[in-house]
């Protein structure tokens, strides 16, 4: 009865595919495990038949013992009784084990293809979803989609139960199995009925329940924040009030499910009585046996637990077929970024060319629409301009990480469409404004990009770094754990590690996305040094946010609106007097060693 409720989570997906379309696709991934489907769907049928035979059993025993009943032939009734018990359990046994072991080998294989296909994506399907829906498509969808087989099994069982019992009681009585069978439709609209008042409640429940996981998490999150403002106060009485709604609601909920059970044993009272009634008559008047009453008020127990168990079978399966549908949904889902050729190619030297270049993220207005630039090979671009002005979006382009709907990018002459993804990523060493790093040691967070490095060409890396100078702040060295995310390490050493990472990659090719967040001038000395080695003899392209960064670079872009407004040297085009010169005025100018702020 518990899963007459359970499982309702809404879902918020509508169903593109028919019922039978998502069947059928669903039965391919069994068909390797033909074998063990044939296996359960026997012991199917031989369980039902067993359990339709012990009430015909017991009911032979019971007209025996009113006309002609042995001493043998109740010992070998007792016999068959023991035989079927047996083969029930053996019957359930197979079924159980075989259903599980198909179920958990379907899992496996679609858990390691959805996230395959999810790895396969390129940002733009990261970009429309939440991470936590991903994780669900991989984890609990899959887990769903087990569910609708384990139900079907389930559902099948019971029909070929039911249908038995139901042959098997109109064939011993017919006046007997009409009550029965009249009373197990009161029983299936009672059933239906509470799983509609259940849904409701636990769409309530769950939807608190979200609602104070998220303040929870929210709090911890902004902890630093409530502290510094001392609103914890008011942060607890928030919690409060979700709380005791949860609380109530919760409560309600409770009554509801407590409620069901009793109501419908109620139900199988009333129409174990009218049984009853209607065979006492019948037995009374000659018209039926003992046995046969006996027969009908066993059948009823076997007839209506499973009429309870199909009534919420239609919910689940709904649910369950939703799932399947966001699996197979994902399994389909082709990357946008799509290679034609699988080129390998050789070291680049590193010239890159946008060639009318058009570009916009999903169904909003275009970010470049028409975009052109030549960077030499060698050469060190850096790319400014107003936020949103498309600095990060043509790095990105470069990268691969979005498909451009017109135009061209070549590198060293050719068209990075044509070369194989993997390979040309390799040549990409790629600093993102917030260094991402992974738990684990230093060591492991350098060597990230090439693992089979040695530890002593890391502790190379990291010696031509300021001269190893920001190493002597780790007393494990290498061997530093660097936290969740990197939490033990201050920002400028994440930074470190990134520029010591990408020079133990030795791409031909740097983009780099300086970080906006002010470091020491100890460590600023660092980076800008670990930044020489790791633009030198590479053709870089830079988000330059450090006014030492873009003073040494060969060449400044000036984006606004996806458009190039600008380019030329630091100093030509502070001579210019232009948008760079303005911007420097408000983003570069206080860098300055000599800056003085102006008067008020
Ligand atoms: N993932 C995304 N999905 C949708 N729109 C985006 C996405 N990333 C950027 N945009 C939009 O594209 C435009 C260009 O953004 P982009 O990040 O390239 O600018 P930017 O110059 O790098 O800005 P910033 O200096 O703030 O990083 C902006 O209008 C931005 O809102």
């Amino acid at each position: 009865m518990g899963d007459l409720l359970s499982g309702l989570r809404d879902l918020g997906h509508t169903r593109r595919r028919s019922d039978g379309e998502l069947l059928r696709r669903i039965l391919v991934h069994f068909k390797p495990h033909r074998r063990a489907v044939l296996a359960v769907a026997g012991a199917i049928v031989l369980g039902a038949m067993v359990e339709t035979a012990l009430p015909l059993l017991l009911a032979r025993g019971v007209d025996w013992l009113q006309t002609a009943a042995t001493p043998s032939k109740l010992l070998g009734l007792v016999g068959f009784i023991l035989l079927a018990t047996v083969t029930s359990w053996a019957c359930h046994y197979v079924r159980q084990r075989e259903t599980a072991r198909i179920v958990g080998n379907v899992v496996l294989r679609l858990q390691q293809q959805a996230f395959a296909a999810v790895l396969r994506q390129d940002m733009s399907f990261f970009d429309t979803r939440k991470s936590g829906q991903i994780a669900s498509y991989v984890t609990a969808d899959t887990q769903a989609f087990a569910s609708v087989i384990t139900l079907g099994v389930n559902f099948l069982g019971q029909l070929v139960l039911v249908a038995l019992v139901a042959a098997v009681l109109v064939h011993v009585h017919p006046a007997l199995a009409l009550a029965a069978l009249g009373m197990s439709v009161l029983l299936i609209i009672a059933a239906l009925g509470f799983r509609k008042l259940g849904r409701a409640t636990t769409r309530q429940a769950r939807s608190i329940l979200a609602t104070v996981n998220a303040l929870v998490q929210e709090s911890i999150r902004a902890i630093l924040i409530a502290k510094n403002f001392r609103r914890e106060e008011r942060v607890y009485e928030r919690f409060q009030q979700s709380n005791a709604q949860l609380y109530t609601v919760s409560l309600r909920q409770g009554f509801v499910f407590a409620s069901i059970m009793p109501i419908l044993n109620v139900l199988t009272g009333m129409g174990l009585g009218l049984v009853i009634y209607v065979g006492s008559r019948a037995v009374l008047s000659g018209d039926a046996t003992a046995g046969q009453w006996f027969l009908a008020t066993q059948l009823l127990g076997v007839l209506w637990l499973p009429l309870t168990e199909v009534a919420s079978f239609w919910s689940q399966f709904q649910l369950g077929l939703a799932a399947a549908e966001r699996v197979f949904d994902l399994l389909e889902q082709q990357p946008r970024v799509v290679q034609r050729g699988d080129r390998l190619p050789p070291r680049f030297t590193g010239r890159i060319e946008f060639k009318n270049v058009r570009f916009g993220y999903g169904s909003q207005a275009d970010v470049f629409q028409g975009l052109d630039l030549v960077v030499s090979a060698g050469e060190k671009v850096g790319l400014v301009g107003h936020t949103g002005s498309g600095k990060t979006s043509l790095t990105r382009l470069l990268a691969r990480f979005y498909e451009f709907s017109e135009g061209e990018v070549l590198v060293d002459g050719h068209d990075v469409r044509e070369f194989e993804l993997g390979a040309y990523r390799r040549q990409l060493g790629i600093v993102p404004q917030h260094p991402m790093l992974l738990n684990g040691t230093i060591l492991d967070n350098i060597r990230y990009v090439r693992p089979e490095a040695t530890e002593q060409e890391v502790a190379a890396i990291t010696a031509s770094i300021g001269a190893g100078q920001w190493m002597a702040a780790f007393p494990d060295g290498l061997a530093t754990a660097v936290g969740e995310n990197g939490r033990n390490l201050s920002l400028g050493q994440r930074q470190l590690v990134a520029l010591a990472r990408v020079l133990l990659l030795d791409p031909a090719i740097v983009i780099l996305d300086e970080a906006t967040a002010s470091v020491d001038p100890l460590t600023e000395v660092q980076i800008h040094e670990s930044l020489r080695s790791v633009l030198a003899g590479r053709t870089a392209v830079v988000i330059a946010h450090r006014l030492s960064t873009v003073r040494g670079l060969d060449r400044i872009v000036a984006l606004r609106q996806g458009h190039i407004i600008e380019q030329g040297t630091h100093d030509g085009l502070l001579a210019q007097g232009g948008y760079y010169a303005e911007l420097y005025e408000k983003f570069y100018r206080h860098q300055e060693v000599h800056y003085e702020p102006p008067a008020a």
